[in-house]
């Protein structure tokens, strides 16, 4: 209960921005593919070898652990919202915030080789984009813009977290 829950699109800064917020608010840190990773004991590219549905499963068994956490920051990996059950989950563990960044800017900064969805091509975000942003959307507690510059971001989440507390 209580948590920060980050979620978006690939590339909109949920890793990097959660990690700063954390920091600032001197709260554990839990980034969920990490975290999937751990407990499945493989990487995320190799999960996806054995398809999708097989990385989405390890993935909810890696959200059912963290929404067990109080007072926590959790990142989310970006395909989390096209489960229910991921999402009845996080929506009980805290508030969720929907980091939207420009797709523009994903697909000229986001590194593909780790996420296997994007395949080598930064425009597949734009398809992403159209398909998920009502879920995101749906979601959100919170929709937060971001922006070049990710510290002035996280600052700004800080200050709404100081601001309810
Ligand atoms: N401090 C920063 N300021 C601006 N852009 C950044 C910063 N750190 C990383 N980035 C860019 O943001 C992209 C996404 O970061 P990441 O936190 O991994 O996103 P997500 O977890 O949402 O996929 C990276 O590809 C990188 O190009
Ligand atoms: O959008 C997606 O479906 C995915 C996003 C990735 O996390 P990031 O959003 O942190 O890149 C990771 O969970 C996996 O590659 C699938
Ligand atoms: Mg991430």
């Amino acid at each position: 209960m209580d948590n920060l829950i980050f979620i978006g699109l690939p590339g909109c800064g949920k890793s990097t921005i959660g990690a700063m917020v954390a920091k600032a608010l001197a709260l554990p840190f839990y980034d969920a593919d990490i975290v999937t990773e751990r407990l499945a004991g493989e990487t995320i590219p190799h999960m996806f070898e054995k398809g999708e549905a097989y990385f989405r499963i390890r993935e909810t068994e890696a959200i059912r652990q963290l929404c067990q956490k109080n007072r926590c920051v959790i990142s989310c990996g970006g395909g989390v919202v096209t489960r229910k059950e991921n999402m009845a989950l996080l929506k009980k563990a805290g508030t969720i915030f929907f980091l939207d960044r420009d797709v523009e800017a994903i697909i000229a900064s986001v590194d593909t080789s780790t996420r296997p969805l994007l395949e080598e091509d930064a425009e597949k975000v734009r398809d992403l984009d159209q398909k998920r942003r009502p879920l995101y959307e749906g979601y959100a507690d919170v929709k937060i813009p971001v922006g070049s510059a990710f510290k002035k971001t996280a600052a700004f989440i800080v200050e709404i977290c100081n601001k309810r507390t």
